[in-house]
């Protein structure tokens, strides 16, 4: 998918929302378990349920390797449906990988090559060589680390260097030379605030996938003042505020209406910052 058409769906739908698919075994509504493969069933209920209200979906890979071939299969099968079903959206595998230059090809065949998935997120701290494999797949993206949403973001993202530029900041002005806004995007956490600004000083038009909001209390209004585009410019994702809202058996209903309350918000957010026409 092209940044152009990610736009066209923003604008269709009215919204930017991303719902992250960090499945946990644990808390599947108990009348789930009884199934063949739980996690995949859980995820079909909450797409079905969703995807009126969101352009792309985020399954985090912790949440499926952590349960062994059971939860790979769940995880592929995942892919699958959305893309047989709901082509138009957007699939990011968030796997946070990134290593030597062949064992990153590797990476990238497996997601690229074998499940197919739109995006991966990938760690810049190994270098352009570490990065670059991900770039030969032609309409893939890469999303880079840039500023996370956690605490930790302080011990390196926040560190300055002897000319007063952050760790995050060299993140976004080096890896530039990688690629272009067609291919790369960059995580920012939502929790980060007026440092949107600060962002998008450096990286005007890439789009930025945004977690954070929800459970980890970041704004979204504050993430769209500070960090909103003319082709928007952001893919604001939440996980555990929608697929865990109702642990019922109505949870698929429950996820839909919080899905839904984001996609108001978002759409009242693209009216107040002037969001409006397609661009060319
Ligand atoms: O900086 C980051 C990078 C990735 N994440 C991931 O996003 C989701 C957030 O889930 P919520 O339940 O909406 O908090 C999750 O998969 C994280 O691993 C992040 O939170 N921050």
């Amino acid at each position: 998918m092209t940044k152009q058409q990610l736009f066209e769906q923003i604008l269709k739908k009215q919204s930017f929302l991303c719902v992250g698919l960090d499945t946990d075994i644990k808390m599947i509504p108990e009348h789930l378990l009884d199934t063949e493969d739980p996690i995949y069933e859980f995820n079909k209920a909450i797409i079905d349920a969703t995807t009126p209200y969101c352009v792309a979906y985020k399954p985090n890979l912790a949440f499926y390797e952590s349960e062994g071939v059971n939860g790979w299969m769940a995880f592929e099968k995942t892919v699958a449906y959305i893309r047989q079903r709901y082509p138009d959206q957007f699939i990011i595998a968030d796997a946070k990988r990134g290593d030597i230059g062949n064992t990153s090809e590797m990476y990238a065949r497996t997601f690229f090559d074998e499940v197919k998935v739109n995006a991966v997120t990938v760690a810049p701290y190994m270098g352009k060589d570490s990065v670059k494999p991900f770039l030969i797949y032609p309409e893939r993206w890469v999303i880079l680390l840039a500023l996370t949403s956690n605490k930790g973001a302080l011990d390196f993202q926040l560190t300055e260097d002897r000319n007063g530029e952050r760790l995050f900041e060299k993140v976004l002005r080096v890896s530039q030379q990688w690629a272009t806004a067609e291919q790369m995007m960059y995580v920012v956490g939502a929790t980060q605030g007026k440092l949107f600004e600060d962002v998008r000083k450096i990286v005007p038009e890439h789009f930025l996938l945004v977690p954070g909001v929800g459970a980890q209390g970041g704004s979204l209004e504050e993430v769209c003042r500070y960090g909103m585009n003319k082709s928007c410019g952001l893919l604001v994702n939440s996980s555990r505020g929608i697929i865990y809202a109702d642990s019922t058996e109505d949870f698929a209903y429950t996820a839909g209406q919080e899905a839904r309350k984001l996609q108001q918000e978002m759409k009242e957010m693209l009216e107040k910052f002037g969001v409006s026409q397609i661009l060319n």
